[in-house]
Order: structure tokens, then sequence, then C-alpha cells
């Protein structure tokens, strides 16, 4: 299986992109909705978010109060440490098991949308090629406040929380430039969907999972009959 991150910097326009492989019916993993599922009443994660923050944090629902928790974590370093130690990794047990269940599945290829790839840098040697999708610092902050209808000062926070985006483009293979419309980021996002369609590297990936698949079993077949554990039907 060929694995394939889309990631970028807060509101640059990932899961804009991430919708376009999508619709071409690659499977895509999406850090930023299992982080929500992991913090819903009731699991350890949102236990330990209770312990840790308070019941401050909580809406007469018991749910996440995010725009609370958001405000908090992304002003103060610490907080925000604290607040990754507890979310990060069951999200990325869960992104691993999910990336195991399509292997078996078959497919060619997924994409795992994951915005903080290079700031955990945890599943970094299992991504084979990265998708920076990337725009110019005033379009991120005009997008970010749009949408999440923040102020300026609490938008700058969240970018300034992750590693400047030219930094991450840098380390990437692709990179989308989402300053001009949605149409010409998708037009850009197919041309890599298409390289990467016409790419043997996946063949390349199964070959080489057969071959340990068959190493191991032919490891088990000695060690059976080094110790004398060949059930009869196998003997030779
Ligand atoms: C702080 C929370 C409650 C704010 O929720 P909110 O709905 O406002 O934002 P949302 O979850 O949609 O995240 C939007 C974007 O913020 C950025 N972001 C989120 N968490 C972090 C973080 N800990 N550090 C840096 N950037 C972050 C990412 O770019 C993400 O795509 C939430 O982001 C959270 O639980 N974060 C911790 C888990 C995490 O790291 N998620 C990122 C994906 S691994
Ligand atoms: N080219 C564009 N022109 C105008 N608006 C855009 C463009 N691309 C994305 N947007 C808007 O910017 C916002 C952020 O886009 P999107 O949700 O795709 O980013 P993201 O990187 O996945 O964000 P996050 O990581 O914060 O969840 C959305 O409101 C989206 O509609």
């Amino acid at each position: 299986m060929f694995i394939v991150a889309v990631t970028g910097g807060v509101a640059t326009g990932k899961s804009t992109i991430s919708k376009v492989f999508e619709r071409q019916g690659i499977p895509v993993i999406d850090a930023d909705k299992i982080a929500r599922e992991i913090v819903e009443p009731g699991q350890p994660c949102w236990q330990r978010i209770r312990e840790i923050f308070g019941d401050d944090v909580l809406l007469p629902s018991k749910e996440i109060n995010r725009a609370v928790l958001g405000k908090m974590i992304f002003e103060d370093k610490e907080l925000r440490g604290k607040l990754n130690k507890i979310t990060h990794p069951t999200i990325h047990r869960k992104i691993f098991w999910q990336v195991c269940k399509l292997l078996v599945t078959g497919h060619a290829w997924i994409v795992l949308d994951l915005p903080l790839l290079f700031e955990t840098g945890v599943l970094i040697d299992f991504i084979h090629k990265i998708v920076c999708v990337t725009c110019d610092s005033d379009k991120q902050l005009e997008r970010l406040i749009a949408r999440n209808e923040l102020s300026e000062t609490d938008a700058r926070h969240r970018v300034d929380s992750q590693i400047p985006l030219d930094q991450k483009c840098e380390k990437s293979h692709f990179v989308i430039d989402n300053n001009g419309s949605v149409e010409e980021a998708e037009h850009s996002a197919m041309a890599i969907y298409n390289l990467m369609r016409d790419s043997k590297q996946h063949w390349l990936n199964r070959i080489s999972f057969l071959g340990l698949f068959l190493i191991l079993g032919f490891t088990i077949y000695l060690l059976l009959k080094v110790f004398n554990k060949l059930p009869e039907s196998w003997q030779m």
C-alpha cells in the first residue's frame, strides 16, 4: 500500500484537497475527525481532559467546549503540551489500526489528512509521499477568522502554534498553492492524483509485503521442523 499524507497549516485547505482524493474513491483518514471522536463524553481522553483542565472546558451537555479549550491551549504552550500528551497517543493508535484495516482490504493507496505530521513526527516513517497545502499568511488568517469566528489575536496564536509553512513545504514531495480559487487548488490536487495513480510504487510495496510474509512463513516452518513440531502431513 502507498500512503500519502496531506498536511499544511491550520485552515490552509487540507480538507478541501483531501476531498478531491476522496471523490476519486481513495480512502481518507482524517486526524481531526479522530481527534473529535476520542474526546466524546465518557471516553478515556475526555476523562483525562476533565481531570487536567477542569469542568470549565465542558459545555452543559458535558461535551468539550472546543472554543474554550482551543483558546486555552493555543495561548499557552505548556497547556498545549498537556493536551497533546492526552490525545496524540490515542489519535496515532487509531490511525495505525485504520491503516491496517485498509491494508488487508487491498487498497492500492490511501490518504492521511494529518495537520501535525511534522510537529509530532510520529507517522513520518510510514508515509511514502507528502502533499503540503499552503497559502499566504494573510489568506490563512482571513480564512481561519471567517471559519472559526476568531479574533485576529486568537487566530494568530493558532497559526504560531505550528511549524512555519515554508519549512513544511520544503520537507514535502508536492506543494499545493491554495492562494487562488478552490477550483484551482482542486485542479492541482487532480494533477497529483493522476501522477500517483500512474505510479507503480504500490506494486513494489505489495511485492515487498508478500516477500516479508513468505520469509516469516518459511522461518516458522523451519522452527517447527527443528523442534520436531511439524504436523505429520507436512513432513517431506
Ligand atoms: C483544541 C481543540 C479542542 C480545538 O478544537 P477546534 O474545533 O477549534 O479545532 P479543530 O479540532 O477543528 O482543529 C483545527 C486545526 O487546528 C490545528 N490544531 C489542533 N490541535 C492542535 C495542536 N495541539 N497543536 C497545533 N495545532 C493544532 C490543526 O491544524 C487542526 O487541523 C482541538 O483542536 C483539539 O482537541 N486538539 C488536540 C488534538 C489534536 O492535536 N488535533 C489535531 C489533529 S492530530
Ligand atoms: N481556495 C480557497 N478560496 C477560498 N476559501 C477557501 C479556499 N480553500 C479553502 N477555503 C476555505 O478556507 C477554510 C479552511 O479550509 P479547509 O477546511 O479545507 O482547511 P484545513 O487546512 O483542512 O483546516 P483545518 O486544518 O484548520 O481544519 C474553509 O472555510 C474553506 O472553505
